[in-house]
Parts: C-alpha cells; sequence; structure tokens
C-alpha cells in the first residue's frame, strides 16, 4: 500500500474509460478483460462443474456478466443466465456480449436462486441511476434470500458507487471484482459492508487521474501524508517540536484533557499544557507527569495564557461544558491564530449557532471533529450540508463552510478539506468505539500540527495512526492505552 489511491468517481470512471477507448482499445476489449477477471475470481470460490447463477441487468455491467457466462461455460461449469430486462433492449458492448452468449437467457422469476453454487450480480455496476424497482428488484430480493455466495461486478447491484448509499435495496455480496480502481462506494457505509472482500483487476484503464481541476478523493494511505511527518532532526530542541495546550474540564470532567494531553505527547509534541478551571488543578496535578499544569479560568484566563506564542496549536471541547464560556473560548482561540483542534462540546455549544462558524478557520490551520451526532447539532438548520446523504458531500460541504479541516468520525471516518480534497479512511477497528477515544484522536491531529504538519494531512495522519494503534491492541481496548501504541505505529511509519 505504497502508492496514493484515487477512488474515481462513476464520471471520472467514464471518462478513464473513454481515455482508454481513445487511446487504442476497443470498450468490448475492456469488457472482454472485465469479464475474464470475473470468471477467474467465480471459478475461485466454486469446485470444477458447479452451479454458477449469472444475474445481469441492461448495461455494461450486465455485459460483464454475459462475458464471463461464457468463459465459464466454456471451462465446464454449469451456467445459468438470468437477464432482468428484455434481451432486445441491449445496446452497445452489452449487446454484442450477449450475442457471444450461446446459452439459454432465463428470465429473472424463472432462475433457480436457491441451488446455485455460487451467484453473479452482474444487474448494475457504475451506471446505476435510481432507486431499485421492477424486476432488478425481484433479483435483488431473490439474491439475498438465498443464502448462496455473491461475487458482484465491479459494486453490489443497489450502493451508490460515488456514496456508498443503498439506493432502496443492495445486494449483500461475499466479494466484489471491480476495475481499474476501488470507488468510494466500497469503502464508505453501507457499501462496505455490502461489498465484501474487494478486488481490483486490471483491465488496461488507467483510473489515477481525476484531472487538474477536478475534485479529488483517496483512500487514506501513508503515502499521501507520510511525507510531510515529523520527524526530528539532531539539532532539534523541544519548542521546535511545538506546545500543545489542552483545555481541561472542571473538577469531575478532567479525564478527556489528560487523554488528549498524553496523546499529544506521544505523537511527538515537544511541550504539552493542560490548562485547568482553578477548582479542577488537584486532580489534574495528582494525574500529570511530563505534560504541565496551569490554571486558566474562562475566555480571560485562555487570553492571558495564549499572550506567550509558543503555545502553537491547542485543543478545545473534551468535557469542556456545553455553554457560552466555551463559545467564548474558541472565539478566544480563533482570535489568536495558533493551530486549532475543536471537538465535542466546543461543537455542541454551537449548536443551531453554526453560522458563526460561516468561514471562520480560513486564517489559522483548523480541524473540527464531530461524530454524526455532533455533526447533526453543530449544523442544524442547515439543510444544504445535513442533507446530502453521501457521507463525504456532507464533510466536503461543512469543510468549505466553516474553512476548517472536517474529520467526519466512524468507521468509515472521512477527512475533507476546504479546498474539495477528501479521504476516506479504513483501518480502523470497532475496539475504538470506547469512552474517550476520541479525546486521544484530538491529541494526536493537534499534537502533529503543533510540529507544523499542515492540518489536512496531520489530520489525515492522526486518524489513520490512531485507528492503527486501536488495530494493534483489538480486544479490550480502552482508550487509556491508545496513546502508549503510537510509537510502534510511528516507529514503522518513520523507518
Ligand atoms: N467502459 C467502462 O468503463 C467499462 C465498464 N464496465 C462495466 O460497465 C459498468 C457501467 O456500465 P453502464 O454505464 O452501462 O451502467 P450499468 O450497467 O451499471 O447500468 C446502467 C443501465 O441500467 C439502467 N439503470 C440505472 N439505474 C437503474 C435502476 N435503478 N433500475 C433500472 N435500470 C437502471 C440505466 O438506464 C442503464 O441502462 C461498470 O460498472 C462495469 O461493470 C466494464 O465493461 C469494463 C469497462
Ligand atoms: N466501529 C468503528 N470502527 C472504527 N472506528 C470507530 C468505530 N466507532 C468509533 N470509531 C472511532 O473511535 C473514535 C470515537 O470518537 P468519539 O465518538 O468522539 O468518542 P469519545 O467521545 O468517547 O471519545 C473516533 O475516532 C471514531 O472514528
Ligand atoms: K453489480
Amino acid at each position: 500500500m505504497t502508492r496514493v489511491e484515487l477512488l474515481p468517481t462513476a464520471q471520472q470512471m467514464r471518462e478513464a474509460d473513454a481515455a482508454a477507448i481513445a487511446a487504442g482499445t476497443p470498450g468490448f476489449v475492456l469488457m472482454t478483460r472485465a469479464g475474464e477477471a470475473v470468471a477467474s475470481v467465480a471459478e475461485s470460490m466454486v469446485t470444477p462443474g458447479a452451479q454458477v447463477l449469472v444475474v445481469a441487468g441492461p448495461g455494461n455491467n450486465g455485459g460483464d456478466g454475459f462475458v464471463a457466462a461464457r468463459i465459464l461455460q466454456d471451462r465446464e461449469y454449469r451456467v445459468i443466465l438470468a437477464l432482468a430486462t428484455a434481451r432486445d433492449r441491449l445496446r452497445g458492448d452489452a449487446a454484442k456480449a450477449a450475442e457471444g452468449w450461446v446459452g439459454e437467457v432465463t428470465p429473472v422469476q424463472a432462475a433457480p436462486f436457491e441451488s446455485a453454487d455460487l451467484i453473479v450480480d452482474a444487474l448494475f455496476g457504475t451506471g446505476l441511476g435510481r432507486d431499485l424497482a421492477g424486476d432488478a428488484r425481484l433479483a435483488i430480493e431473490r439474491i439475498n434470500a438465498s443464502g448462496r455466495p455473491v461475487l458482484a461486478v465491479d459494486l453490489p447491484s443497489g450502493i451508490d458507487s460515488d456514496s456508498g448509499e443503498v439506493r432502496g435495496l443492495a445486494v449483500l455480496a461475499d466479494r466484489t471484482v471491480t476495475f481499474a480502481a476501488r470507488k468510494p462506494g466500497h469503502l464508505l457505509l453501507p457499501g462496505r459492508r455490502f461489498s465484501g472482500l474487494v478486488e481490483v483487476a486490471d483491465i488496461g484503464i488507467d483510473a489515477q487521474a481525476p484531472g487538474a481541476d477536478r475534485i479529488a478523493t483517496f483512500a487514506n494511505r501513508p503515502a499521501l501524508w507520510s511525507g510531510a511527518l515529523p520527524r526530528p532532526h539532531l539539532g532539534s530542541h523541544k519548542y521546535e517540536r511545538g506546545h500543545t495546550l489542552v483545555l481541561s474540564g472542571g473538577a469531575t470532567r478532567t479525564g478527556a484533557a489528560r487523554l488528549a494531553a498524553r496523546a499529544a505527547l506521544r505523537i511527538g509534541s515537544g511541550l504539552v499544557t493542560v490548562a485547568s478551571p482553578p477548582e479542577a488543578i488537584g486532580v489534574n496535578a495528582a494525574h500529570l507527569t511530563a505534560v504541565m499544569l496551569r490554571g486558566c479560568e474562562g475566555p480571560e484566563g485562555l487570553h492571558a495564557i495564549l499572550q506567550d506564542q509558543r503555545f502553537n496549536a491547542l485543543v478545545l471541547g473534551p468535557a469542556l461544558g456545553v455553554h457560552a464560556a466555551t463559545r467564548a473560548m474558541v472565539a478566544v482561540a480563533t482570535l489568536a491564530r495558533r493551530s486549532l483542534l475543536l471537538d465535542a462540546d466546543a461543537l455542541t455549544s454551537f449548536e443551531g449557532l453554526a453560522s458563526e462558524m460561516h468561514q471562520a478557520f480560513h486564517h489559522a490551520p483548523t480541524v473540527l471533529t464531530p461524530h454524526d451526532g455532533e455533526f447533526n447539532r453543530l449544523f442544524k438548520g442547515h439543510p444544504d450540508l445535513l442533507d446530502p446523504p453521501s457521507k463525504l458531500e456532507r464533510a466536503r460541504r461543512a469543510a468549505a463552510y466553516t474553512g476548517a479541516v472536517l474529520v467526519l468520525k466512524g468507521m468509515d471516518t472521512v477527512i475533507a478539506a476546504p479546498d474539495g480534497r477528501a479521504v476516506i479512511n479504513e483501518n480502523g477497528t470497532p475496539y475504538l468505539a470506547t469512552a474517550g477515544s476520541g479525546d486521544t484522536l484530538c491529541g494526536i491531529i493537534a499534537g502533529l500540527m503543533a510540529q507544523h504538519m499542515p492540518a489536512f494531512e496531520a489530520a489525515c495522519a492522526g486518524v489513520w495512526i490512531h485507528a492503527a494503534a486501536g488495530a494493534s491492541f483489538g480486544p479490550g481496548l480502552i482508550s487509556e492505552d491508545l496513546a502508549d501504541l503510537i510509537p510502534n505505529v510511528l516507529s514503522d511509519l518513520l523507518n
């Protein structure tokens, strides 16, 4: 996984396809290669002579199915081809592929779903354009009810390639063979769950060039940001490695800040200070060693501390309380133009007041890290940001709206920059769904920004490192473990 991986949109795939054809490879050759790739994965899923049911749709995805059916029949599998449209409605390469199929064509209603050893889903791919109905819907219902192994061609039918959303109903596949590149819908939920194991077949299309002015979405891989990871050099001193300031909540709500602070220190921030309300100094002092501690009373206190320019990255939000004083602290921090990470209560305190964040963060590197609940509360009353069914689109729009890097968390965390770049993370583990895990993520990202890593790269790297740390521990993980798992992840990245 050493290269950058672009996840093309359906439109970008059509363009890449057209470019390959223009460069001299006929569309039917591409389709034949696609069908061959499907046939060889299908073979690996069954025993010789097995019964394979290929369910084909009206477009080129169905065409791939016809090619695969012919190849499998030539190799003496018992192939049944069910077509979810009238044969005379097939056009172009798909019609040509159907001509190559000499066996019978069965209507979906008559197809033996339950007795197949393998079902190949070739109903729809990147051309899915609306919610499913009619024969295609019936076919998907029968596939999912059959309990038989399913191999999807390009995408599980019913999954939107760009968003991973289910268009009414979708095939639950065990494996998916896709062409040229994975698509966002393979990584975003629920598409990721429906796709099963995804394999990419090279069919001679270059799908890694979005074009200079195009919106690009990438899979979160170290190749995107490892070059920007901070690497201390011989002459480094601690202030050069940055000073992260983490705001603590009141006396009974101090743990979150300490989790973030420890993570910031572990990721390499030269110094880390917890700024604590006076009544919580005692409890914070009892638990901190390498992390420093300062009293800080409300927004004025924060303003006073920030007179020291060496505090160059701030974490605001975890357990800070949902109230006007938190909003005022965000205002102080924003005006101070330090690298800023806002999470949890710093976001929820703006419930219904997101317009105060409109274009607020262009002046300094800022990262917002909401989970879905926080996102929905923050942008209440902004249907343009909340309504797009695509998580990618919501994150992109919110980033453009606020001027901050937006980290929309979850199993399929999306990181979006105000300029439209977006990245989908996939190396997490459900064991990260544990109290305080988000606080640790805050510290990691802020600690990277303290070391002068640009906000977008810091957010992508932080999300990946957090997930890798969690995955390296597995069952029993609690958020206190996370910071101490960072060094191993870092050494792998830096060596
Ligand atoms: N040229 C390429 O880019 C290549 C594409 N290939 C295959 O072609 C697929 C894309 O082909 P198409 O663009 O023809 O699209 P699809 O085959 O995915 O489906 C498009 C067809 O389904 C209809 N349709 C869309 N949504 C529907 C719905 N909900 N209910 C009923 N009908 C619906 C459309 O009107 C159109 O006829 C890819 O996913 C891939 O499998 C491969 O053949 C390899 C090369
Ligand atoms: N099922 C999951 N798979 C992978 N990562 C997850 C999953 N559930 C949660 N996470 C990650 O765990 C972290 C939880 O953060 P958050 O919801 O803010 O929790 P808390 O407020 O308890 O710290 C986020 O980074 C999120 O992406
Ligand atoms: K399909």
